[in-house]
């Protein structure tokens, strides 16, 4: 098992009254080669729940539960160690990669920088490198684009970089948070197959977060659905899809436009 969280549970101090609680007891597993798909509408908890598997919730953050990594509870772990497993063992893709990019520095160097610090590649070694992770996430003419600064680049193109950077130090797990609701369709399409190639080529495993189930239900073989904190239902994805047990499951799907249901054989909400 890549990672299985248990009844995972955060609250948030308040200056004023006491804590409140806005992620209630969540629980899912994830296989290696696996992608799981959270979905939700805004202010579910899908986030806070990433940023918890992560480490990186604020200080105000209350957090209990489990979060077994590769059978390793890592919620006790010290900010150090847990800096040692992002990027190595966890890597992340954001929604808007030109805040994560560093716009004065060309993407090669940016993808490289990683490789040099962590794991003591040559300049040299690390561009070469650099160059396989683009041409890994298809960015069109990779020799080319690798001197280019993020500005120079399309938002796919962008997001591809970020995907790149994400994978550089070979993680296990990678979790995209809204990784394509800044684009459009077509490209959406895109970055989603390449995360899908990924985690089959790579064997790795993916949590997908996204408000749009119609973006889950491209790619995720098994979906958790979340609603204020809750968990509402989780299972294969097709079941969700075609069988939803819950009303608000039943809301999300006619939420989706029909040429979305259409595509993925959706008949009726
Ligand atoms: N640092 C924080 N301090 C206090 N409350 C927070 C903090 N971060 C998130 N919350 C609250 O936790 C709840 C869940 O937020 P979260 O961002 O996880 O939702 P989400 O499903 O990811 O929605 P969105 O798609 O809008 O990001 C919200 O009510 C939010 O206000």
């Amino acid at each position: 098992m890549m990672l299985s969280v248990q009844d995972l549970r955060v609250s948030f101090a308040r200056a004023h009254g006491p804590a409140v609680e806005v992620v209630h007891g969540i629980s899912f597993d994830l296989e290696k080669g696996e992608t799981l798909g959270i979905v939700g509408e805004s202010g579910s908890g899908k986030s806070v729940l990433s940023l918890a598997t992560m480490g990186l919730l604020p200080r105000t953050a209350k957090v209990s539960g489990k979060i077994l990594l590769d059978g390793q509870d890592i919620l006790p772990l010290p900010e150090r160690d847990m800096c040692a497993l992002r990027g190595r063992k966890i890597g992340m893709i954001f929604q808007e990669p030109m805040t994560a990019l560093n716009p004065a520095m060309r993407v090669g160097a940016q993808i490289a920088e990683g490789l040099i610090l962590n794991k003591g590649l040559s300049k040299s070694a690390a561009r070469a490198e650099s160059l396989r992770l683009l041409e890994m996430v298809k960015i069109p003419r990779a020799p080319e684009r690798i001197d280019s600064f993020p500005h120079e680049m399309s938002g796919g193109q962008r997001q591809r970089v970020g995907i790149a950077i994400a994978l550089a130090l070979q993680p296990e797990l990678l979790i995209a948070d809204e990784p394509t609701t800044a684009l459009d369709v077509t490209v959406q399409a895109e970055i989603l197959d390449i995360l899908d190639d990924l985690v089959t080529d790579l064997g790795i495993s993916l949590i997908l977060i996204s408000h749009d189930l119609g973006v889950i239900g491209r790619i995720a073989d098994r979906t958790l659905v979340m609603y204020r904190g809750d968990p509402v239902e989780q299972g294969e994805t097709e079941q969700i899809l075609r069988r939803p047990t819950q009303d608000y499951t039943r809301k999300l799907i006619s939420a989706m436009p029909r040429r979305v249901r259409n595509s993925l054989g959706v008949q009726h909400a």
